[in-house]
């Protein structure tokens, strides 16, 4: 389902208030809420509203259990890390449970990072595999999600339900869950704003299927929802 706003602002506002009457819907029928967060600069705005009234009191945060989609191999201290940003913008500013927050830790090589957090994953779900209750994706300019880049041999990975490799556009290793376990979600709801992202929108949701150049098409829940929270900068050419 496509939700189009005028401006990034309204888009982070709606994506706010869905985000909350989602967790109350969910919480009214079982005891927690999972949720992988996203990275990057578009999540900043939603985090800040997300932190403050009226989201910040009608969240239960003693129910919410927080996973991260994707992170960058730099030290928690570095800008880039997107669990810093998460916790900078949000979740040093709510009452949520430390123990149920789970980084995927800098500290240790991609690799074994990777391994530690496939590890939470199978202890925390079972060995059937994660069904998040809802995803928050980005999406860069270049289509990729999480951090499933164009052209990289991730996007096809199967087995693992959480890698990492070597990005060299960026020089950096990276640390992502892996396309199927983000489509066994219930929910995944993608937040892309700004005319930078139209042409990868467009290419993403009618352009002929082409998952390498476009990751961001790989994730279709299987049997969950999809949502994408656009402004018109970036719709403009679905809209056209
Ligand atoms: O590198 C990353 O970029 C994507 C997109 O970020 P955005 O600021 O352009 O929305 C983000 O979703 C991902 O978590 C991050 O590692």
């Amino acid at each position: 389902m496509l939700h189009i706003y005028k401006t990034p602002d309204e888009v982070s506002h709606a994506l706010a208030e869905w985000i909350t009457t989602n967790i109350e819907t969910t919480l009214q029928q079982q005891d927690r809420f999972t949720w992988v967060v996203t990275g990057g600069n578009s999540p900043k705005q939603l985090y800040e509203l997300l932190a403050a009234a009226p989201y910040r009191e009608r969240i239960d945060w003693s129910k919410m259990h927080i996973f991260w989609g994707d992170e960058r191999a730099v030290p928690f201290a570095d800008n880039r890390n997107n669990a810093k940003m998460t916790f900078e913008h949000l979740l040093d500013k709510v009452p949520v449970v430390r123990e149920q927050v789970y980084i995927m830790d800098t500290t240790l090589s991609p690799e074994e990072s990777a391994k530690a957090y496939e590890a939470i994953l199978h202890k925390y779900f079972g060995n059937d595999g994660p069904s998040f209750d809802l995803v928050l994706n980005g999406m860069g300019d270049d289509g990729h999600t999480l951090s499933l880049f164009p052209h990289t041999p991730v996007i096809h990975e199967q087995k693992a339900w959480v890698t990492s490799f070597y990005l060299d556009a960026q020089q950096m290793y990276r640390i992502t869950l892996t396309a199927p376990i983000v489509n066994r979600a219930r929910k995944v709801a993608f937040l892309t704003f700004g005319a930078n992202k139209a042409n990868a929108l467009f290419e993403v949701l009618k352009g002929a299927p082409n998952i390498d150049q476009y990751p961001s098409q790989i994730i279709q829940p299987a049997s969950g929802q999809l949502h994408w929270f656009v402004d018109e900068a970036a719709a403009s050419k679905v809209q056209a």
